[in-house]
């Protein structure tokens, strides 16, 4: 094999999930955090639970320092097969119909209702003056 990378899918590395063989996938590579879980200052359940996944996120959201970012490369076995991690499913809102989606011209709909009330008025007008003169 002379130095060879190797690549693993996420199935594989989903194998290593217990206390005596536990391997993390971070950032497109594989670590092998066996030796490291009684050591972990955020304890072995945490890195337990992150195996069998994509764990970058996970790794990214605690805030690791430099050093803990360094130590990655002492636990490093491989590559991971990115095509065998499942792709996040991107939120996309659905579309809005828009507010106003007849075309009526804002300025008919004021006009209307300025001449609506005036129509009443001038029909109850007319009422009142053809009523008077009976
Ligand atoms: C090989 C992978 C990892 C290494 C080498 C590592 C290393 C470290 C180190 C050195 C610290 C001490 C604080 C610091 O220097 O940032 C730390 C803290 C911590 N780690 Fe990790 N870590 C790894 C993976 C993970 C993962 C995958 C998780 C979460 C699922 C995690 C969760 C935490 C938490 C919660 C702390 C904070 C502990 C505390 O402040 O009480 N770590 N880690």
């Amino acid at each position: 094999m002379g130095g060879e990378r190797k690549v693993f899918t996420l199935a594989e590395a989903a194998n290593h999930n217990n206390p005596k063989d536990c391997w993390l996938v971070i950032d497109g590579k594989v670590y092998d955090v066996t030796k490291f879980l009684d050591d972990h200052p955020g304890g072995d359940d945490v890195l337990l639970s992150a195996t069998g996944k994509d764990a970058t996120n996970d790794f990214e959201d605690v805030g690791h320092s430099t050093s803990a970012k360094a130590m990655l490369d002492e636990f490093y076995v491989g590559d991971i097969d990115t095509s065998t991690i499942p792709t996040k499913v991107q939120y996309t809102p659905p579309k809005q119909p828009q507010y106003n989606q007849d075309k009526t011209p804002e300025f008919i709909i004021k006009l209307l209702q300025f001449l609506v009330p005036l129509v009443i008025l001038g029909v109850a007008v007319g009422v009142r003056f053809y009523t008077k003169s009976a």
